[in-house]
């Protein structure tokens, strides 16, 4: 790794970190005068570029999250019932703009049907959903056209806002490179793996640029790096002033919320 591949690697990392720009660019710097004057390889002078980021990151720490900003979703009181079975009870959830909101809860307790009411595509018995400004939504599955190129969907999303083919082609493929997918091949969307999909699911849920995300377990069959970057785009779409909502099993990553909604203590399999 030459001195400018090693600076590069350095910066993407810091971003990463979420080590603020202008601090970033100043470690950038310095670090490219001390090599220019050493003329070494970079790896013996100051080491692995990652480890270099890590210990900046960790005396420096991160930027400052930016202050929540407007209630984005108000979902007050909601109640769903399916025949006699009442599937959520009196549900509530405020995000606001800059926040992550996580949905937790058994199996069945109903944050998929809590999500589909929040995205408008189910009805509610009582209560009220308010979105402020564009939504976006990532479904458990489905939502791609078996026989669509991937390129084919970015196309569909940009002709849904007016964007250009070439330019909504790019924007896909951006996207995807985001969750370690190079998206540009020619293989039907059916061909695709599990994961894969998924990946293409969340891709288009992000390209309308939404104001409020709301993402049914949008991870499931990614592998460990792209879980990984999964979590990272959240947390960058969040610093953007994205309203994020998460349906997740995975409690162990609640530390990376703001919010956490339970809807078990909501439902208990209760019936009308
Ligand atoms: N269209 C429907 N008609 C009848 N019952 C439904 C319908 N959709 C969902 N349900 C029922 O509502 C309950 C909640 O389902 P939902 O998918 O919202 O739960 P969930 O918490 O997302 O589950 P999981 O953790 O397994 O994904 C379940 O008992 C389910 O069978």
């Amino acid at each position: 790794m030459n001195a400018d591949e090693w600076l590069r690697t350095l910066a993407a990392e810091l971003h990463q970190r979420r080590v603020a720009a202008d601090a970033a660019r100043h470690v950038v710097v310095e670090a490219a005068t001390h090599l220019r004057e050493d003329g070494r390889d970079p790896w013996l002078v100051l080491g692995p570029p990652g480890e270099y980021a890590a210990a900046i990151s960790e005396s420096i720490g991160p930027a400052p999250r930016p202050r929540p900003g407007p209630v984005r979703l108000h979902a007050q009181g909601i109640t769903k019932r399916y025949g006699r079975h009442t599937v959520l009870r009196d549900a509530s959830l405020t995000v606001r703009a800059g926040q992550i909101a996580a949905v937790v809860g058994a199996n069945g307790c109903g944050k998929s049907t809590f999500l589909r009411i929040c995205a408008g595509l189910v009805s509610l018995d009582t209560g009220q959903v308010t979105v402020t400004g564009r939504l976006g939504y990532c479904p458990q599955q489905g939502g791609t056209a078996d026989f669509l190129l991937p390129d084919e969907h970015f196309v569909l999303v940009g002709a849904g806002r007016g964007v250009a083919r070439g330019p909504a082609r790019r924007a896909g493929r951006t996207a995807a490179r985001q969750l370690g997918w190079e998206a540009g091949g020619d293989v039907l969307t059916r061909h695709l793996s599990g994961g894969t999909r998924q990946k293409l699911n969340l891709t288009m849920s992000t390209l309308s640029e939404p104001d409020v995300l709301l993402l049914d377990e949008p991870y499931q069959g990614f592998d460990h790096g792209t879980y990984v970057n999964f979590w990272d785009q959240l947390a960058r779409l969040r610093d953007q002033g994205k309203a994020i909502v998460v349906v997740t099993h995975l409690l162990n990553q609640l530390d990376r919320v703001d919010l956490v909604l339970d809807l078990t203590a909501a439902t208990r399999g209760e019936r009308a």
